[in-house]
């Protein structure tokens, strides 16, 4: 079965899948890491392929940004296609000053302006929250490959051009490392699947330092962070 975003049949999807929000690097994982690759998906050049990493069969799709966005896709891809492992690898902007471009974060909790938990219609705020088991890997094989990384909370935001420009330093008193756009709803919808989600994020800029990164180096120069969920896959 196909939907109407993923011309993939089961079957043709890992159980693991590695989630970039830009396509263009779904794209470059495969064509650079992966083995045996074969394209599932293309529908809205959300591109999806399927190939083998150290023996490993592994699935890397792009998700666009945004909750609505990845809210549908990892939707699908639970629902739909039986992934039990979902791990989103984006860029973040950094809030806490101690953090570098190129610096690792892996995500124990998302908060979030968003209003994504508004549909279990809960009693209370739903706090989402990293697989253990995928967190505690990713630690570990990070350490072991003496590639440097903070866990902690982040933000996940609606908005990428804040009207308030200072907004963040709300957040940072609470502690809140960095902040990105997807992965409350990919926590959202793992948890009320009972399967696995880990966001594992490279710093492309600091709001706190006033520094960036390039689209290019966005789109491919996040190796290390490749490297963790290739491992971890
Ligand atoms: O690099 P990706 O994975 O897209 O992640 C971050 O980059 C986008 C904003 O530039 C948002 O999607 C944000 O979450
Ligand atoms: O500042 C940033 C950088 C990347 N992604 C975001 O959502 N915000």
């Amino acid at each position: 079965m196909t939907t109407p975003h993923n011309s993939a049949i089961k079957g043709n999807i890992a159980e693991t899948v590695l989630l970039p929000g830009d396509p263009l690097r779904a794209k470059f994982i495969a064509e650079n890491f992966l083995q045996d690759v074969e394209q599932f998906n293309a529908v809205r050049n959300m591109f999806g392929y399927t190939g083998t990493y150290n023996g490993k069969r592994v699935s890397v799709m792009g998700t666009g940004m945004g909750c609505a966005s990845i809210g549908i896709y990892s939707y699908e891809l639970i629902h739909m296609y039986g992934v039990k492992n979902l791990i989103r690898i984006g860029s973040c902007g950094a809030y806490d000053e101690n953090l570098k471009l190129f610096d690792i974060v892996l995500a124990i909790g998302a908060s979030t302006d968003t209003n994504f938990a508004y549909q279990y219609d809960l009693p209370g705020t739903f706090s989402a929250t990293a697989s253990w088991e995928l967190l505690s890997n990713a630690k570990k094989i990070a350490d072991e490959n003496g590639i440097h990384t903070v866990v902690g909370n982040i933000v996940t935001s609606d908005v990428f051009y804040h009207d308030s420009p200072d907004d963040w330093k709300r957040w940072a008193k609470m502690g809140i490392v960095a902040a990105e756009m997807e992965s409350y709803a990919l926590y959202c919808n793992a948890s009320r699947a009972g399967v696995n989600a880990l966001t594992i994020l490279t710093v492309s800029d600091s709001i706190a330092r006033q520094s960036e990164t390039t689209p290019e180096q966005r789109e491919k120069g996040f190796k290390d962070m490749m490297k963790i969920a290739l491992e971890l896959a």
